[in-house]
């Protein structure tokens, strides 16, 4: 007998200026959609679709999409979301058609927020996810004063303040924090004045080379400075002076950078063992580039955070799946494909069962937080003549971490100190 249809939209960054993430995390969604629509024991009888739209990263533009899914038959059971951007507008306003969001690429803080944003989960963690792993090297090495640059963008903001407070709490002393929009000399001259040593700097990849060139002209890298930055840029972005219009050479970019850390969120599974769809990171990879029709990873926008997508449609197929049997134990027959915007008796199970949500994904465990937040390892690198080293990984659910510490380098004798010793002047 022919499969009863359901549907769910899905809204995809595929251009704009933003992050066009869609380009591998579609191609992603859709190998997860065809994986589940292969599973007998996986929604028996129905047949999951997808309609989607290009947001081109865009508030606007993604909140008319969203309108288009809503207010085009047929209904609707949730939305994918991308970019933090689209996502906010989206979340927001979501509950008024008893419509979950699953947010597969939004890193912003605000989203952690269940009275905003009531119907909204992610398996993209939070941009704070880089502070505890920042917060344990501080303690690992002793330094309690630290400097903090941010470009001014919500993401970043949101950030530092969680990092201020992870901060306080530990006892380490924020001695200065700057800011700016586009231009980061007098922020990086700032930081020079106030003597900072150990600095943590927060902004998109054009912005970071800008910083590094002021820092290689102030001189502010060596063996008494510690730079902390976001760690999921390419890995050959300080390279990219000339299109950027950075008046430094690619050597002084990686003389300023020498033994710089990064910290990032990990998006494939540490170890290789299947997920629950039965593909393990390699074969997920094998089979993304296929769809990608072999194009060069490193320069397909989202390639990082597919697994994220990819595991973002099992999560609300186990969920709907989850849903049918706990309708039936409620004594509700009624099919999903009855689902309608004003009636939430459908709705509030898939709420319950997304909420406890517990399976293994190619991007690792996949749970939710009751804000609907996601928590993986962050991994920690450390870069050395022009390259990337993994040194270590936080564990953000059981607060532990593994570092390498005989891997780490140093420009000096020994790590620097958060602030002038006298001995070490003379
Ligand atoms: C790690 C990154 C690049 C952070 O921004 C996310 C996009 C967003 O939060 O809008 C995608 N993943």
């Amino acid at each position: 007998a022919g499969k009863t249809d359901l549907y769910i939209g899905g809204i995809f960054p595929m251009t704009g200026g933003g992050w066009s993430g869609g380009q591998a995390c579609l191609p992603a969604a859709l190998m997860a959609l065809h994986d589940v629509n292969h599973r007998e024991d996986i929604l028996p009888g129905y047949h999951l679709n997808m309609i989607h739209n290009d947001s081109e990263c865009n508030p606007g533009i993604g909140t008319n999409v969203m309108y288009r899914l809503v207010y085009h038959p047929p209904p609707k059971l949730m939305l994918l979301t991308g970019c933090s951007s689209v996502s906010t507008h989206i979340a927001e306003a979501a509950h008024m058609w008893n419509l979950m969001v699953l947010a597969y690429g939004s890193s912003s803080p605000a989203l952690s927020d269940r009275k905003r944003f009531r119907t909204f989960f992610r398996t993209h963690p939070s941009a704070v996810l880089h502070n505890q792993a920042r917060i344990r090297m501080f303690q690992y090495y002793q330094w309690s004063k630290i400097s903090i640059i941010q470009e001014t963008q919500e993401v970043f903001t949101s950030t530092i303040e969680d990092l201020e407070k992870r901060a306080k709490e530990a006892n380490i002393t924020i001695a200065t924090r700057q800011s700016f929009l586009s231009d980061p000399t007098n922020a990086v001259r700032s930081l020079k004045r106030q003597d900072a040593r150990i600095i943590v700097g927060v902004f998109y990849e054009d912005m970071a080379l800008k910083v590094f060139c002021q820092v290689y002209k102030e001189k502010m890298y060596g063996k008494r400075y510690v730079w902390f930055i976001i760690g999921w840029y390419p890995d050959n972005w300080y390279q990219k002076v000339e299109e950027n219009e950075v008046n430094c050479t690619v050597n002084q970019m990686r003389e300023a950078l020498q033994g710089h850390f990064t910290t990032e969120m990990t998006m494939r599974s540490l170890d290789d063992t299947p997920s629950f769809s039965g593909l393990n990171v390699s074969r997920f990879d094998e089979e993304l580039l296929l769809k990608l029709n072999n194009s060069d990873p490193n320069d397909t926008p989202g390639y990082p955070e597919a697994p994220l997508a990819y595991d973002a449609v099992w999560a609300l197929a186990l969920a709907l799946n989850q849903t049918i049997t706990r309708l039936k134990e409620k004594g509700v027959n009624v099919g999903l494909d009855k689902f309608t915007y004003d009636n939430s008796t459908i709705f509030r199970e898939f709420y319950r069962a997304m909420d406890s949500t517990s399976f293994q994904g190619v991007s690792g465990p996949v749970q939710f937080l009751s804000t609907g937040d996601r928590l993986t390892l962050t991994q920690i690198e450390q870069m050395w003549n022009g390259r990337y080293y993994k040194i270590g990984y936080y564990d953000n659910k059981n607060n532990n971490w593994t570092l390498n510490h005989s891997f780490v380098r140093w420009n000096g004798p020994h790590p620097p100190y958060d602030r002038t010793l006298v001995v070490e002047d003379l």
